[in-house]
């Protein structure tokens, strides 16, 4: 019977090729009479007819199929049509890449909060010897880059068990930066005190709402604890070293109790044992590394069902791993998104950069924020 099969996959794969070969045809006659590549009413008929004819039993296995064939189809065509397409975008990426910059050893770099804090934590391991300016609110950061007080910004975007940094997301849409690399800092909270403390007496807790969420399993069996959120963890340790009070405790890291000269009274204190903050390096200009490894973008989708499916179905067509999905109220409108995608790839690599210069043509809203090493 694996003959039999062998023979009937050896004829599909020839009339897969043959509707592909087809399909390039049809893509260079709509690049001629100026025609979207994707056509819904042709696409339902197409699954109506297949679905009946593959009968009761099939029909909707057969339609799976042959949306799958079509998505194959569509992201064919797309990167056929892509050679004249996002010349602004290509041109972008050719002057990063062709000027070979990379990230100084050296530069000034704006974070969020005050020393001790972990975005402290990752500038240092993004950049060995940083001139660093604290700011006060992460708005603040990403404004020290725009006007060029600093060359560079540290931010949060996402915690293995508390989820991403909205307001940094948001910020990402209302500054034009690029991100130009990125750094998961292992995490590991303590409860720090000033001096020996009664862990009984504790009746407040400061730190940043997600340096809470990420201990909100010790608030849970702690409801006596009055909670306050703090700007920055590490401001919440210095309040406690500065307030000097016996019942007041702060959740930042171990080296905050040093810099403030805390009592750590617990360590690993968070719920997750494995817990990472992913940070992300902000510059005007865009940088891309040798090696960089990882894409962002955001873009924005019409209401139109499946159209999401659509685009998701490009990526999978390249064998892309997307490896993260965030999607932001637009203010102002009825319910609209903007959605940030993070996908494994290179725009050294032919087809992804054609894929990135498609969609720029044709969705109402996208930005290319960068390629880094992840
Ligand atoms: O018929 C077309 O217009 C095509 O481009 C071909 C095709 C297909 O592969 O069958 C692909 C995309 C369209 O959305 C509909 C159908």
């Amino acid at each position: 019977m694996r003959g039999e099969i062998d023979e009937i996959d050896s004829e599909l794969v020839r009339l897969f090729c043959r509707r592909m070969d087809t399909v390039r045809a049809v893509a260079q006659y709509k690049s001629e009479h100026g025609l979207p590549v994707f056509h819904p009413e042709r696409e339902r008929k197409v699954i109506e007819k297949v679905s009946a004819r593959a009968g009761k039993e099939y029909g909707t296995g057969a339609g799976v199929l042959f949306q799958t064939i079509m998505d194959i189809s569509k992201s064919y065509q797309h990167i056929q049509l892509s050679g004249e397409r996002g010349a602004r975008l290509r041109a972008q990426i050719g002057a990063a890449l062709g000027s070979g910059a990379t990230l100084p050893k050296k530069a000034r770099v704006a974070c969020q909060g005050v020393p001790g804090a972990y975005s402290h934590e990752a500038a240092r391991q993004m950049f060995p010897s940083p001139d660093l300016s604290f700011c006060g609110q992460f708005e603040d950061v990403f404004e020290a880059v725009r006007s060029g007080e600093c060359d560079y910004g540290v931010l949060p975007i996402e915690n293995s068990s508390n989820g991403s940094v909205t307001r940094v997301y948001d910020l990402l849409r209302d500054y034009r930066l690029t991100i130009c690399r990125s750094y998961k800092l292992p995490v590991n909270h303590c409860l720090l005190t000033s001096g020996e403390t009664d862990l009984q007496k504790l009746t407040d807790i400061y730190s940043h709402e997600q340096g809470l969420g990420q201990c909100s399993q010790f608030l849970r069996q702690n409801p006596q604890l009055r909670v306050h959120i703090y700007r920055n963890t590490a401001a919440a340790a210095k309040f406690v070293a500065d307030c000097g009070s016996a019942t007041a405790a702060a959740i930042a890291s171990e080296e905050c109790a040093r810099l403030y000269g805390l009592t750590v009274a617990a360590r690993d204190f968070q719920n997750a044992r494995q817990n990472f903050t992913r940070f992300i390096c902000m510059s005007r200009e865009l940088i891309i590394e040798p090696g960089a490894n990882k894409i962002s973008l955001s873009l924005t989708l019409p209401h139109t069902a499946g159209s999401l499916y659509r685009l998701i179905s490009r990526f999978a067509a390249q064998s892309l791993n997307l490896t993260k999905l965030e999607s932001r109220p637009l203010p102002d409108t009825d319910f609209e998104f903007l959605f940030y995608f993070d996908f494994e790839g290179s725009v050294r690599e032919k087809p992804v950069l054609d894929l990135l210069c498609s969609l720029q043509e044709e969705l109402g809203h996208f930005e290319f924020l960068g390629n880094y090493k992840g």
